[in-house]
């Protein structure tokens, strides 16, 4: 049997302690990993699981700089057009909440290096390096003191660019060139997805509430909005008034101008009660040549103040339907403003209601010689 030397059995000691710690550093390491991953995951579910842009834009800012540990997050996104800021003003977002999203009009302000591009070209690779205030200023428009080192990382759909999530660090070591790539590409992945997700069903969404011809709501939105703005007007106590608008003698405008022209006419009578609307109040066509505003806050006198507004303003010019012709048009308009005596009644009948007295009123006002507007004033 050998005997073990007193020198080799301290080494044997050493060798067992040092085997010992490097594998507490790589349990270690392990948990850490395992920890990242799930954090990863879990924001990866969130992201996923959310169904409006808002939601969507708002998840990532809030939680990507701790899952990541990163000390600035920002979103450019390609909107030619600005299809999708207009779309997403009109649902309601509101942007001032998301100062770290902007948006640009061509792909070569996101500032990838895209050299001659074909349909073969690879797409960009994404950026690390050290951060640079005159170049970065756009994709870090709000940078941190001290942001040291940053990745802007194409969003990609299709090998087509939508956009670049931008990644900043105070650690100069976080985001260098000779770095791998793979894990902010595949992060970027995931949410170019997402974002394209959310981003149609958002513009479908938007597409099924609006007026095609003139860009104001249609009536499923509002009889929509009528029904929670009526709940919300009952528990909060205040008014809301309805207006319903018809152009006089549309028939005859048509018959002299075309149907292209009454079309113009139709959008330029929109744009004249819109330009006389608060943001709270939502106009929409009712379908040919009728529109119906909600008033929110207005009793019945400032909202027939309103409507009065309204129909001098479109008596007053004429609207140019071609460089040519022009048209003359008036519009008779009912008001009724919502009995809240009346909270006895269902929502949908106080809605089916309310309309129902906008349009007597219109009647009135039609019958009593048109350009006029007419309040609907209940029995007392
Ligand atoms: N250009 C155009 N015309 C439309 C559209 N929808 C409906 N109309 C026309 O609107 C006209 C509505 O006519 P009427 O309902 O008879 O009413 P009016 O001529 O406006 O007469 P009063 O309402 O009684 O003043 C019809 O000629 C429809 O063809 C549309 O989207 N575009």
């Amino acid at each position: 049997m050998t005997q073990i030397t007193t020198p080799e059995l301290a080494e044997l000691v050493a060798e067992n302690q040092a085997l010992r710690s490097r594998m507490a550093y790589l349990l270690e390491q392990a948990e850490r990993n395992h920890s990242i991953m799930m954090r990863h995951q879990a924001f990866d579910l969130e992201i996923v699981g959310s169904s409006t842009f808002p939601e969507l834009v708002g998840a990532i800012f809030r939680n990507l700089p701790i899952v990541s540990d990163l000390d600035a997050v920002t979103l450019t996104l390609m909107d030619e057009g600005a299809d999708i800021m207009t779309v997403m003003a009109k649902l309601g977002v509101d942007f001032a909440a998301f100062p770290d999203l902007t948006f640009v009009d061509n792909v070569e302000a996101l500032g990838f290096d895209l050299g001659r591009r074909n349909a073969y070209t690879p797409p960009p690779k994404p950026q690390l390096c050290m951060f640079d205030p005159a170049r970065h200023c756009h994709a870090f428009p709000d940078a941190p003191a001290r942001l040291q080192s940053v990745a802007l990382v194409p969003l990609l759909r299709n090998k087509r660019i939508i956009g670049s999530l931008n990644l900043g660090s105070v650690d100069p070591a976080r985001f260098t060139p000779s770095l791998g790539t793979d894990f902010v590409e595949h992060m970027a992945s995931i949410i170019a997805i997402c974002l394209e997700n959310v981003i149609s069903n958002e513009m479908l969404k938007y597409i099924g509430l609006t007026d095609s011809l003139t860009g104001v709501y249609n009536r499923r939105y509002l009889d929509r909005r009528l029904l929670e703005e009526i709940s919300r007007a009952r528990r909060q106590d205040y008014d809301i008034s309805v207006m319903y608008l018809d152009i006089d003698h549309f028939k005859r405008v048509n018959d002299t101008v075309g149907h292209h022209g009454g079309d113009e006419v139709l959008r330029e009578v929109a744009a004249r009660i819109k330009a006389e609307l608060r943001l709270s109040d939502a106009l929409a066509r009712f379908g040919g040549e009728e529109f119906v505003v909600l008033l929110i806050n207005a009793n019945l006198d400032s909202a027939s103040f309103v409507a009065e507004r309204i129909r001098a303003s479109i008596a007053a010019s004429m609207i140019e339907v071609s460089p040519s012709v022009r048209v003359s048009v008036t519009a008779s308009v009912g008001v009724a403003c919502l009995d809240r005596r009346d909270n006895g009644a269902t929502v949908d009948a106080a809605a089916a209601e309310l309309i129902a007295q906008a349009d007597s009123a219109l009647y009135q006002a039609k019958d009593s010689g048109r350009n006029r507007i007419v309040s609907f004033r209940p029995a007392a």
